[in-house]
């Protein structure tokens, strides 16, 4: 097929290289003229596996162009997805939908042919509505709407697309649906991805609830090692055995600082405001008791890097800062709880010095405010403790690290706030341990 994606961000871009490697032959199409520069260069414009071996691989033989025109994008394609960002309002009360709506209200007078529109952008209930009358009133007739919730997970983006674990389709006509399945045939093909057809107030409900979920799962885990550093229990066996249950699973259950990024902290806000507009007042509760959850974990945090400082608090205390990103995986610092820890330290006069594999593009960039260190040795050279804010496997799974930081730090102090190192291998090479919900590991005298 002939399809066009309209806005080439962390969604967009891994969308359109995934469509073009089930065989489509793809036009993206992106406002910001540097990101569209990277992308028609055939590389990312952002850290994302995967991402530049698709593009190296159809940006040359032109199966995959990205444009800046979305007049191009009208005439060449036969379905459209809309891929914009839907941030939220400056005064948290909802998504600004300046994108989506700006983004159809322009495709639509520029169709000249019955074709499908196909919203993936995150939006609030009662949003569909709304872009099928610009629909109605701009677009020529045989126009369809579909909206299609996305649900990857940055650092999988292109696997997670080209291997969903269900793709969901609100339609409002047959026609609507054939194109979807049209689109994604390959995907279907295979028989074990289920496709969910419902009516597209119930699609706009499944991407919220399911971002409610997970957060709610990453909250209750946190929730727990509250429990834990209160009771002198550990938190990651009761992740692994409370796991265990195949009713909870183990998936999603990793204690820490809480969850952050450009998604699960915007999507619940904005769906706990829908929803006390609407009046559903005990799912209004359980969020708010899950953001709740989330805002207290960097104060946890904060707590925590104190008490492995000691007595005298935090005031010139040399930190060496390991994680900028809003987890691993990505170079994306999009309401990162690392960051938000680095500026909390700042602000109790610490000196963190940050470092991460792949955000400190984005980190400088966004977050000029910090010190940061290009190499890992530079961060940990001289620390007085490290802090683990971003659970990398580079630091959180290298077996060499704990001997080859010993030797630099001035002194051997670990919090690992993810709760991703094996505490063991560190008090090997002396250091001591402290991690949120668990009990202090050190070496014995
Ligand atoms: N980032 C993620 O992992 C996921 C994001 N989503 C949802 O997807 C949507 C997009 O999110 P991101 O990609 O993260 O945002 P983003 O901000 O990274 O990307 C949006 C892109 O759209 C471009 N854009 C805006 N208006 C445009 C227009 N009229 N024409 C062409 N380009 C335009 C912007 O320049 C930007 O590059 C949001 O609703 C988000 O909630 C859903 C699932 C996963
Ligand atoms: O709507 C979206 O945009 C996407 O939001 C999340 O994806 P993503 O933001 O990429 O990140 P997650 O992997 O869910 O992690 C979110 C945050 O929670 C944290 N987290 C995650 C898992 C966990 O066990 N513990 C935990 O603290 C991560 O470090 C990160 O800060 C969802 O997982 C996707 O399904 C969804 O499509």
């Amino acid at each position: 097929m002939r399809i066009s994606v309209i806005g080439c961000g962390h969604l967009g871009a891994p969308h359109a290289a995934a469509m073009a490697e089930l065989g489509h032959e793809v036009i993206g199409v992106e406002l910001n003229p540097a990101t569209c520069r990277v992308l028609q260069s055939g590389r990312g414009p952002f850290f994302e596996k995967g991402l530049d071996d698709l593009l190296q691989k159809y940006v040359p033989t032109g199966r995959l162009r990205f444009t800046g025109d979305l007049m191009e994008a009208a005439e060449f394609a036969d379905l459209h997805f809309i891929a914009v960002g839907t941030p939220l309002r400056e005064d948290g009360r909802g998504y600004d939908m300046e994108q989506v709506f700006g983004a159809v209200s322009a495709l639509a007078p520029l169709l000249t042919r019955p074709c499908t529109i196909v919203g993936k952008s995150t939006v609030t209930v009662g949003t569909v509505a709304r872009v099928q009358e610009i629909i109605a009133d701009r677009a020529v007739d045989g126009v369809d709407l579909v909206w299609n919730p996305e649900f990857l997970r940055e650092g999988h983006a292109v696997e997670d697309t080209l291997h969903p674990d269900r793709i969901v389709a609100g339609v409002s006509s047959a026609e609507a649906q054939k194109a979807i399945e049209a689109v994604y045939a390959p995907i279907l093909g295979r028989g074990d991805v289920e496709l969910i057809v419902t009516e597209p107030a119930t699609a706009e409900v499944i991407k919220s609830a399911a971002n409610s979920f997970l957060a709610t799962k990453i909250s209750f885990i946190n929730a727990m090692a509250e429990v834990c550093a209160l009771a002198g229990a550990d938190v990651k066996t009761v992740a692994h055995a409370i796991g265990v249950d195949h009713r909870i699973g183990h998936a999603g259950m990793r204690p820490g600082i809480g969850y952050g990024g450009g998604c699960l902290p915007k999507d619940l806000r904005a769906f706990t405001h829908r929803l006390d507009e609407i009046g559903a007042t005990n799912a209004v509760a359980l969020l708010q008791a899950v953001e709740g959850v989330n805002r207290g974990r960097v104060d946890a945090a904060v707590e925590l890097v104190k008490e492995a400082v000691g007595g005298s608090g935090l005031a010139g205390v040399r930190i060496a800062f390991l994680g900028a990103a809003f987890k691993a995986g990505t170079s994306d610092v999009r309401n990162s709880p690392a960051l938000e820890l680095a500026r909390r330290l700042v602000q109790a006069g610490a000196r963190p010095v940050v470092h991460d594999p792949e955000a400190m593009e984005t980190a400088r960039r966004l977050h000029p405010e910090h010190t940061y260190a290009d190499t890992l040795a530079e961060a940990l050279d001289g620390a007085d403790v490290t802090v683990l804010a971003t659970e990398w496997p580079q630091f959180g799974e290298d077996t060499e690290l704990p001997a080859s930081a010993a030797r630099t730090v001035a002194a051997r102090r670990l919090v690992d706030v993810r709760t991703c190192v094996d505490p063991r291998d560190w008090v090997t090479a002396g250091w001591t341990v402290w991690q949120l919900g668990r009990p202090v590991r050190s070496p014995q005298p």
